[in-house]
């Protein structure tokens, strides 16, 4: 195969998801499958015809079942893994009802900004995480 051959693609609404004490929800991704067992902010692919704030609203409802409102754009990283390129499109949002329930994930925190360094992210994240934590 050619180093040019084109990677999969895919472009992913991602939230970070704030409630009234200043935390943010993460959650475990499965440990069978691509980055297995890592932390990640919830979020999946956008849709065709969707708005990435109507993607991160399903997301969340569908692998949570929480409802939640999608505030401001915080940050678009362009990452590529070795067998796949993701744009992850982040929005900051806030918990609005509902008891997160690990529907497709592993596991689910709530953690503040601190504690995000003791957990272990996919690379794309780092950006992330270094944004959320600047002053
Ligand atoms: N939701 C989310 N995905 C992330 C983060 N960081 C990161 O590299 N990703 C990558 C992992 C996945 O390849 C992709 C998310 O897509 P996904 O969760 O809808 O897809 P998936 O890998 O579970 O697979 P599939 O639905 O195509 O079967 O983005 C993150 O913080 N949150
Ligand atoms: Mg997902």
């Amino acid at each position: 195969m050619s180093e040019t051959a084109v990677l999969p693609h895919k472009i992913i609404g991602v939230a970070v998801i704030w409630n009234d004490l200043g935390e943010i929800l993460i959650d475990r991704r499965r440990s069978e499958g691509l980055m297995g067992g890592l932390w990640e902010f919830p979020g999946g692919k956008v849709e065709a015809g969707e708005s990435i704030e109507e993607c991160i609203k399903r997301e969340i409802s569908e692998e949570l079942a929480i409802e939640i409102e999608v505030g401001e754009h915080l940050i678009t990283i362009d990452h590529t893994y070795t067998h796949l390129r993701v744009t992850l499109i982040v929005h900051h949002c806030r918990y609005v009802s509902g008891v997160p329930q690990p529907i497709e994930c592993e596991e689910i925190r709530w953690v503040s900004l601190d504690e995000l360094e003791s957990y272990t992210f996919p690379e794309a994240n780092s950006q992330i995480i270094a944004v959320l934590q600047s002053p």
